[in-house]
């Protein structure tokens, strides 16, 4: 990152620092990210961030969809995104994983990392691991299969189904299994799972390939409360180790997931901090919360 942008992400940080709650460093927020020992092959940190988006700007014949967007994730941390319909969110999920070139703006994953210079393939390799609304699992397979494949994909072994995962690697699968809660559902097909664990399911495998940052949209969409509640303790269980994007409107879920939330609205950020705050923020309430 260059000193520019360090700065102004510094000033950003400090604009927020009066309404930024403490748990923000307790979640294994920006604290942990600074002095972290660099490893090769990891995002660097340092600075600590994990993703960065500085006055970014994309219009679709001529409707301005993301205008002015400037925020920031620290690594480890769990954002929630909220905001009424057409403020955004997707677009700039699509704008960080490379499906959408802005037209102006910064977007940097870690301090060295100019997403913009990336092609959307490259970019999931780069450690972004993206959860569309509707659980996209191969039916036929078993629980197990599909995380094979998620981790067989991931090292580009073809055809991907001779893949034999190494010790190491079944390891790795027996820890996502339970991480997901389908240790005891392992055989069954896919198919068979409610809509809940084919959710898991598809967490399950985005996690196989270890990503740095996951972007989930509306996780808990269409889940019995059992569920919800389940996949709160999921990405609870999941944070610090991985930094979470996550664009949900269930507030009950939000509340039980996030230190920090952000408000989308018209492109741009209108409002940071807990929900406590942003729900008593009068301009939220206006174009989002009060209608
Ligand atoms: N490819 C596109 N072409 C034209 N307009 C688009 C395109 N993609 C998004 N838009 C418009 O940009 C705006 C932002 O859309 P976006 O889907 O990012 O909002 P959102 O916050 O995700 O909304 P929702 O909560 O309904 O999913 C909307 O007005 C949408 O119609």
């Amino acid at each position: 990152m260059t000193p520019d942008l360090m700065q102004a992400g510094a000033e950003r940080m400090q604009r927020f620092a009066g309404v930024l709650p403490s748990g923000n460093t307790a979640s294994g927020g920006r604290a942990a990210g600074f002095a972290r020992p660099l490893v090769p092959g990891e995002v660097d940190v340092t600075h600590g961030r994990i993703l960065y988006l500085e006055d970014v700007h994309v219009a679709f014949d001529g409707f301005k969809a993301i205008n002015g967007l400037s925020l920031d994730i620290a690594p480890g941390e769990l954002r929630c995104i909220i905001g009424p319909n057409g403020a955004g969110k997707t677009t700039m999920m699509d704008i960080i994983t490379g499906k959408t070139r802005p037209d102006r703006g910064t977007v940097f994953f870690g301090s060295t990392i100019d997403l913009l210079r990336h092609r959307e393939a490259e970019i999931a390799t780069l450690g972004i691991g993206r959860k569309f609304q509707k659980p996209t699992v191969f039916e036929r397979l078993s629980v197990y299969e599909n995380l094979e494949l998620a981790l067989a994909t991931h090292k580009r072994v073809w055809p991907s189904l001779r893949f034999q995962p190494n010790g190491e690697q079944r390891d790795r699968l027996a820890e996502v299994l339970t991480t997901i809660h389908l240790v005891e559902h392992v055989a069954r097909t896919a198919g068979e799972l409610s809509h809940g664990q084919k959710q898991w399911l598809e967490i399950g495998m985005l996690l196989m390939q270890d990503p740095k940052l996951l972007l989930l949209d509306e996780p808990v969409a269409g889940m019995t409360d059992e569920e919800t509640e389940r996949t709160a303790q999921l990405f609870l269980s999941l944070k610090g180790r991985h930094s979470l994007m996550v664009v949900e409107h269930d507030m009950a879920f939000v509340r039980a997931i996030a230190a920090t939330v952000t408000v989308l609205c018209d492109g741009a950020v209108l409002a940071e901090g807990t929900l406590d705050e942003v729900q008593a923020d009068e301009r939220v309430i206006e174009v989002y919360l009060g209608r």
